[in-house]
């Protein structure tokens, strides 16, 4: 702040004080009208939307079905509560190492504080020093500035560094807490295939936790630090200009909290949905480089392009749109906040000398003027540094509105956890009364039994009305029907990745006993050994009491054995999704199989890619090593490896029954045969006589 003749600082607050107040009511008023138009012009300004903008709240407000629909991310009761629940996973206990980092950076907060008071007293002495032309003074007070430089730079650079190690410890709780729960369960898979109330969930997982971890930590130094700042900067004002001084800067920045909160749109609500953009665009990023194989040789560049477009618009726009609500605050914030001050501060400043007590303050000074000017710079420090304190305590709000904004998102996750882990998932029902029905599931040795299970897509869509059927060990089944009829339905239901909505599934409790093989395998990064033994890892291998050289011959029979020669043994490792053709990747999964050796298989086309004379080697050398084959698939190639067949007729409707393919009067298994060869061969069906 400039130093200003005080004079002429008092004169300047008697003639405001004159112009409103008693000289000229008239001007006054229309001063006063006048700012009240400018205000609700810049509070309408600041909370209206764009069209699209509107759009966005209601897709980001399709949680808030119950109850009055309140912006998302708003500073009240609920997100207290919220809070609390996050603040009770982030900091674990009393004893924790976060209570005691965050202890570590109180202190260092309360330490900064007295360290710029006593700096605030020591500039005083140097002033007082120059005007008295006490150059012993003068240096002693220079030394002493370098002497405070020291533990005054070590604690800011400690404050940096316990805030960053707050907010890690912070995130790295939350981050485990939704790890052990997301990756743990089947939820990974519900969360996006049937429930529709979060389309990012890797966003949540990993930018919002880290931003949220981020924003508390900031706000706990931002919020605590001025408020501690406020009660010590007072008590020293207090002393040394009174009551009246002290209580000027409160009532000004109580009137701009006041004014701030009526215009400030709801920037809870606004990074809600910028972060929902932008999980939004980072997705298709990934599409694209997930299957860029394929848009690759469809030349899909240009539909991408058009697609990538249209997201990074609408989070462009967006962020446009918080930009300039920002733009406008800031002028806002800097008239009421920054400048507003600065008056307020002179009038404070001129106290001492004009003020209730001046004549006690005159009389104990002897009018030295060196002295005067040393308590002028030094009440300027303490009140520059109380209306710092002040003024980001009132500008934290919009930090604690951020933070709402997060800590609305991430407890939109942990509902939707909750809910699917109580069965309870929500998206547009075909037959929304189906939603609280639950079948049951009934633990069973070696067999698998469905009674009158229907088969339901999540939306409640009827594929089939009702499934039973009975599957010992060894008995091989064949799954057959017509496309999307609700085969490999019926697996995700015995698998408990779909509800059970009605009947009841008997089988194996140990989860391993069943396996599932599925067209495209997943081969996840890592060694060529993981591959083989995924979800294992070397020590459960060394268990089971295989070796590498059992793995080599698994890999033998299925002719991948040139494979672990070509890349240099089973710890290669690479990236081997992209580097196995489709055949290769197959029998990879098939080598998993024979590794795992469960009960019962689930074989999903699994071997599509998988030239026929191969085949017979893969399904002859599964039921050597005792698995029992579940098989979908279209191929009747593959019915001689079976004894049963599931067959759907795409209408509702199934068969179960014995299969057998060396009777001639298996119609329906010649006819597929025969539809086969004519489809392999190009020459027209033969027609069979029943
Ligand atoms: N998550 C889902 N939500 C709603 N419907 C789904 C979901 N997944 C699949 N479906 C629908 O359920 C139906 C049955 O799918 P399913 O995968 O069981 O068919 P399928 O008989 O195995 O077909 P194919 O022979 O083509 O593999 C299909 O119409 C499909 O579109």
């Amino acid at each position: 702040m400039p130093a200003l003749d005080a004079t002429s600082i008092a004169d300047g607050a008697l003639a405001f004080i004159r112009f409103f107040k008693f000289q000229n009511k008239t001007r006054g008023s229309l001063a006063i009208i006048g700012a009240a138009l400018a205000l609700y012009y810049l509070k309408r300004r600041l909370q209206s939307n764009k069209s699209n903008l509107k759009d966005l709240e209601k897709e980001a407000d399709l949680f808030v079905k119950k109850g009055p629909s309140k912006p998302k991310g708003a500073v009240d009761k609920n997100f207290l509560k919220k809070l609390l629940k996050f603040l009770r996973i982030a900091i674990p206990g009393w004893k924790s190492r976060e209570t005691g980092y965050i202890l570590g950076l109180s202190i260092a907060l309360v330490v900064r504080t007295i360290l710029s008071i006593r700096l605030a007293e020591v500039n005083g002495g140097v002033v007082h020093g120059i005007i008295q032309r006490n150059k012993d003074k003068f240096v002693q007070g220079l030394f002493t500035i370098l002497l405070y430089a020291v533990p005054s730079s070590i604690i800011n650079s400690l404050l940096e560094y316990l805030m960053v190690m707050i907010a890690l410890f912070f995130r790295e709780n939350l981050t485990k807490h939704y790890h052990e729960r997301y990756i743990n369960d089947k939820f990974f898979y519900q969360i996006c295939n049937l429930d529709d109330r979060i389309m990012n969930p890797d966003q949540r997982l990993t930018v919002d936790i880290q931003k949220w971890a981020i924003s508390l930590s900031n706000l706990y130094s931002n919020f605590s630090k001025p408020l501690l700042d406020i009660v010590l900067f007072s008590k020293r004002l207090y002393g040394v200009v009174g009551g009246y001084g002290v209580a000027l800067p409160f009532c000004w920045y109580a009137m701009s909290a006041v004014l701030l909160r009526y215009i400030s749109p709801s920037f809870g609500t606004l990074t809600a949905i910028r972060q929902k953009l932008e999980g939004e665009y980072r997705g298709q990023h990934f599409d694209i480089l997930n299957h860029s194989e394929e848009i690759a040789f469809y030349n899909g560049g240009k539909w991408e392009i058009r697609r990538i477009t249209k997201t990074f618009s609408n989070l462009y726009e967006h962020c446009i749109e918080i930009i300039k609500k920002q733009f406008w605050m800031g002028i806002f914030d800097s008239m009421l906040v920054k400048y507003g001050s600065y008056y307020g501060g002179y009038l404070v400043l001129g106290m001492p000398v004009f003020g209730p007590r001046s004549k006690k303050y005159l009389e104990e000074t002897k009018g030295d003027k060196s002295k005067i000017a040393g308590d002028y710079v030094r009440n300027t420090s303490l009140l520059i540094n109380l209306s710092k304190a002040i003024g980001k305590f009132i500008i934290s709000y919009k930090e604690l509105q951020n933070l709402a904004g997060y800590t609305t998102l991430m407890d939109e996750l942990e509902i939707v956890l909750n809910d699917l882990k109580v069965g309870k998932y929500q998206r547009t029902m075909i037959n929304p009364n189906l939603v609280s029905e639950r079948g049951e599931y009934i633990a069973a040795d070696d067999k698998l039994v469905m009674d009158k299970v229907p088969i339901l897509a999540p939306n409640g869509d009827i594929l089939i009305k009702e499934v039973s059927f009975e599957l010992n060990k060894g008995m091989h089944l064949m799954v057959d029907g017509p496309n999307g009829c609700g085969k490999s339905s019926v697996f995700r239901i015995m698998g408990e990745l779909w509800p059970l909505f009605a009947g009841s599934i008997s089988k194996p409790e140990r989860q391993a006993s069943i396996f599932y093989v599925p067209q495209v395998p997943y081969l996840p990064k890592g060694s060529l050994r993981d591959q083989i033994i995924y979800p294992d890892r070397k020590i459960e291998m060394t268990k089971k009491r295989m070796t590498d050289k059992k793995l080599r011959d698994i890999l033998k029979i299925l002719t991948l054995d040139y494979i672990v020669e070509r890349e240099g043994g089973l710890n290669t490792e690479r990236n081997w999704t992209d580097v196995l053709s489709g055949g290769e990747k197959q029998r990879m999964a098939i080598a998993r199989l024979y590794y795992h050796k469960p009960a019962f298989a689930i074989l999903d086309e699994c071997s599509s890619a998988v030239a026929v004379d191969a085949e017979d080697v893969i399904y002859t050398e599964a039921k050597r090593r005792g698995i029992t084959l579940i098989t979908v698939s279209h191929r009747p190639s593959l019915w001689k490896h079976h004894d049963f067949l599931l067959q759907f007729d795409g209408e509702g409707g199934y068969s179960f029954g014995e299969l057998d393919t060396s009777k001639s009067h298996n119609i329906e298994y010649e006819k597929q045969v025969e539809h086969h060869r004519s489809m392999m061969t190009g020459e027209p069906e033969e027609e069979k006589q029943e």
